[in-house]
């Protein structure tokens, strides 16, 4: 086998530490609190807001679920974030994505304050983290969670070639900003991209996040990558699988699962970033 990364042992790993601080903050009076919205109902979406609900519950996060039927109004989503803005237990925001086609995802986004802005999606947090800005903002977890995660298993990024595909504002947007900030030599990927064979073949850690499954192949990777598979596709038969496709079963390369790679650290980076907002907001009480 291609030799795994474990995920869930290191996200683990990671909530044992939240654990502390969400201990720290209830000391001092200051229960972390996150709001999640959740418009439409799609399977998918439904299975990971239960996710970060059980993982809030267990650490001592207080968490709110609200939810809109799929045909709910802008102005009614907009009326929700502000009241969550000015609310005190409330120290994280997130809007489940996808939206549905009629309500604009980045005006959305927008609404929320950004020193609630749990994705890191506001464009003041953005900026910071393509600036490299100092001192504390919100990133996007699911990049976050990554660098935390490779962190276990490349120590250095500094002059690796990292090459991400997939340029999302949810992955590989972000994802590009913080390797960079790692010092990686960062290569963005895209439909558009002519050589991706040739940039696979050469790059020391690989960021697929493209959502469609078989995507690429572990053979076409050098023989010492890493391997980092952002992808979550369900296949007709109910399998869950990744971007990624391990035809090398007895390489040195290294290999996110998909189940137990990149999904819980995404859940244990989001509850990292939620006690971090309350810690924020206790600061500046
Ligand atoms: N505003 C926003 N922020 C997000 O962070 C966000 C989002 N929207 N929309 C969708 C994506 C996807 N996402 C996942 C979270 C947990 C798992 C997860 O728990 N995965 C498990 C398996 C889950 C299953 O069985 O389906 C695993 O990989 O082991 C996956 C994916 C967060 N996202």
């Amino acid at each position: 086998m291609t030799k795994l990364i474990d995920g869930k042992q290191v996200a683990e790993n990671l909530k044992v530490q939240i654990a502390s601080s969400v201990k720290k903050l209830i000391a001092l009076g200051i229960t972390p609190g996150i709001a999640v919205i959740l418009v439409g109902d799609d399977p998918a979406s439904q299975i990971y807001v239960r996710n970060k609900q059980r993982a809030a519950e267990k650490l001592g996060i207080d968490s709110e679920v609200i939810t809109f039927p799929a045909t709910v109004s802008e102005e009614k989503i907009l009326a929700k974030i502000n009241g969550l803005n000015a609310n005190p237990a409330i120290d994280a925001i997130l809007v489940q994505s996808p939206l549905p086609d009629h309500i604009d995802e980045h005006h959305i986004q927008s609404a929320i304050a950004p020193e609630k802005d749990v994705d890191g999606f506001h464009a003041h947090n953005v900026g910071a983290l393509f600036a490299n800005s100092e001192g504390y903002y919100p990133m996007a977890n699911t990049p976050r969670g990554i660098m935390t995660l490779l962190k276990e298993y490349v120590p250095d990024l500094t002059g690796k070639n990292a090459l991400v595909i997939g340029r999302s504002i949810l992955v590989g947007r972000p994802m590009m900003a913080m390797l960079n900030n790692a010092n990686a030599t960062v290569t963005l990927a895209h439909r558009h991209t002519k050589n991706l064979a040739q940039l696979v073949a050469t790059a020391d850690v690989i960021i697929v996040a493209v959502g469609k499954p078989h995507f690429l192949k572990m053979s076409a990777a050098k023989a010492d990558a890493v391997v980092i598979d952002v992808g979550i596709n369900r296949l007709e038969d109910g399998q869950l699988v990744g971007d990624v496709l391990d035809d090398m079963p007895d390489s040195e390369q290294l290999l996110t699962p998909v189940p137990g790679g990149v999904g819980p650290m995404t859940i244990a980076t989001l509850m990292q970033t939620t006690i971090e907002l309350a810690q924020q907001h206790s600061i500046f009480e």
